[in-house]
């Protein structure tokens, strides 16, 4: 869906575009400025705070049915906003305060809605300006209520620095800010650039990590043999007097297995389009140069001549086995790979590791009521992510000692 040309801001135009001179530059400003190891580990803090309301606000409602991915989402929105924005947004509208929590995950659901949206007019070119489905009308108008936010955050971020010489970067807005003022950038980044890959950033960031960590729990409570062997690891590993912390991860091969069984499972169904740069041929197929190419990844993840029994939630494949998720494998690619894939792939990693492993650590979790797990639906809906039809609800009681979750 062309969403890009209507919303302003999206991946495939004006930073991700791959076709255009920003492209190499967006991809440097990853990799050199806003996720490297050293900036993604001073942001660990962050991350560890945002989950540790999750855990302390699990414990209070023990016993009950809660829905894991409003949970989940908060999370995710938090630290990506303290990550990106320098701040997050809490539900109460205060004073100042130019947008709620609420407003913004709003924001950011409709245009992940609209870019995946299947549109009569990408197929049927002529009858686009009739907007037949509405489609575009809500994109202009998502459009409008993102530039008023992102305007308000770029102001309050140059006047924070105003005047201050050698500013130091709090946040990624603020790197972006202190590169636009650079004169030797080959390209020079202007102010919709900034809003444009801010917004990047958080679209990208938010709704992904929550997904999996959902579908990650889904399995689990489904095959709760596989639950009681990943608790089993947590115990053998950290013991039980303290929580996961992210160096422990390369100790735990079987919470990385889920996480990539996971991601097989229920990864982005299609990554970004791609268009051929030359003649070529795949598989037999001639691919003539300017062709769109999709690339299927659902099918490609549940394809029996690389998997056994496909479609079982089997964690146990990857034991043993080298297969990463690092755009390495090509039978697995949750972050895609190459020139366009995730930028953001190790901060997401990480809060999808450390948010499954402290939460199996610190809680049991059952299906609420009298509800067996042959019982709870599985079915998904494609989508830019590959979403839970119906969003599951869980009951988590605290098995770690009292005094752990007063934090
Ligand atoms: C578990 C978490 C995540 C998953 C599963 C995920 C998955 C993906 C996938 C499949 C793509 C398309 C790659 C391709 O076509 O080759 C992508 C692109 C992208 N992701 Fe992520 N992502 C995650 C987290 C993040 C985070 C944390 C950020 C930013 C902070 C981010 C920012 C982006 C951006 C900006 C793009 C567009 C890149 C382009 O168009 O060239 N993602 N992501």
């Amino acid at each position: 869906m062309a969403a890009g040309k209507y919303t302003g801001y999206n991946f495939s135009n004006i930073t991700w575009s791959p076709y255009g001179p920003y492209f190499n530059q967006a991809r440097k400003i990853c990799t050199m400025e806003l996720f490297t190891a050293k900036r993604l580990k001073s942001y660990e803090y962050i991350r560890v705070e945002e989950l540790n309301v999750l855990l302390k606000h699990l414990y209070e409602s023990s016993g009950k049915p809660i829905a894991l991915k409003d949970h989940l989402a908060d999370v995710s929105l938090n630290v990506i906003s303290r990550v990106v924005l320098g701040k997050k947004y809490s539900n109460e509208r205060q004073n100042g305060i130019e947008i709620t929590r609420h407003e913004l995950k709003e924001m950011i659901d409709e245009l992940i809605l609209l870019n995946g949206v299947f549109d009569i007019g990408d197929s049927i070119p002529w009858l686009g300006f009739l907007d037949l489905q509405g489609n575009i009308k809500r994109m202009k108008a998502v459009a409008k209520k993102f530039d008023r936010f992102l305007e308000q955050v770029v102001d309050e971020h140059n006047a924070r620095r105003k005047g201050i010489d050698n500013y130091v970067a709090k946040d990624m807005v603020d790197v972006l800010l202190l590169l636009a003022d650079d004169p030797t950038l080959e390209v020079r980044l202007d102010r919709h650039s900034v809003k444009g890959f801010t917004l990047d950033l958080i679209a990208g960031a938010t709704e992904t990590s929550t997904l999996m960590l959902e579908w990650a729990f889904a399995e689990l409570v489904k095959n709760p043999e596989i639950l009681d062997k990943a608790t089993e690891e947590l115990d053998r590993v950290i013991g039980k007097e303290r929580w996961f912390e992210e160096k422990d991860i390369v100790n735990l091969p079987f919470i990385e297995a889920i996480i990539k069984e996971t991601m097989r499972l229920h990864g982005a169904p299609m990554l970004m389009p791609r268009m051929a740069r030359e003649d070529c041929k795949v598989a037999a197929y001639d691919i003539l140069k300017g062709t769109q190419v999709l690339v299927n990844t659902w099918t490609i993840e549940r394809d029996p001549a690389l998997w056994e029994n496909p479609n079982e939630f089997c964690p146990e494949r990857f034991l043993g086995k080298s297969i990463d998720v690092k755009g390495n494998d090509f039978e697995l690619l949750p972050f895609g790979a190459g020139r366009r894939m995730c930028p953001g792939y190790s901060n997401g990693l990480k809060v999808i590791q450390s948010s499954l492993a402290n939460l199996l650590h610190g809680f049991t979790w059952k299906l609420p009521g009298n509800m067996s797990n042959k019982e709870l639906n599985m079915e998904e809906v494609f989508k830019l992510a590959n979403q839970k039809k119906i969003p599951l609800e869980v009951v988590a009681q605290p098995r770690l000692a009292p005094h752990l979750y007063n934090m």
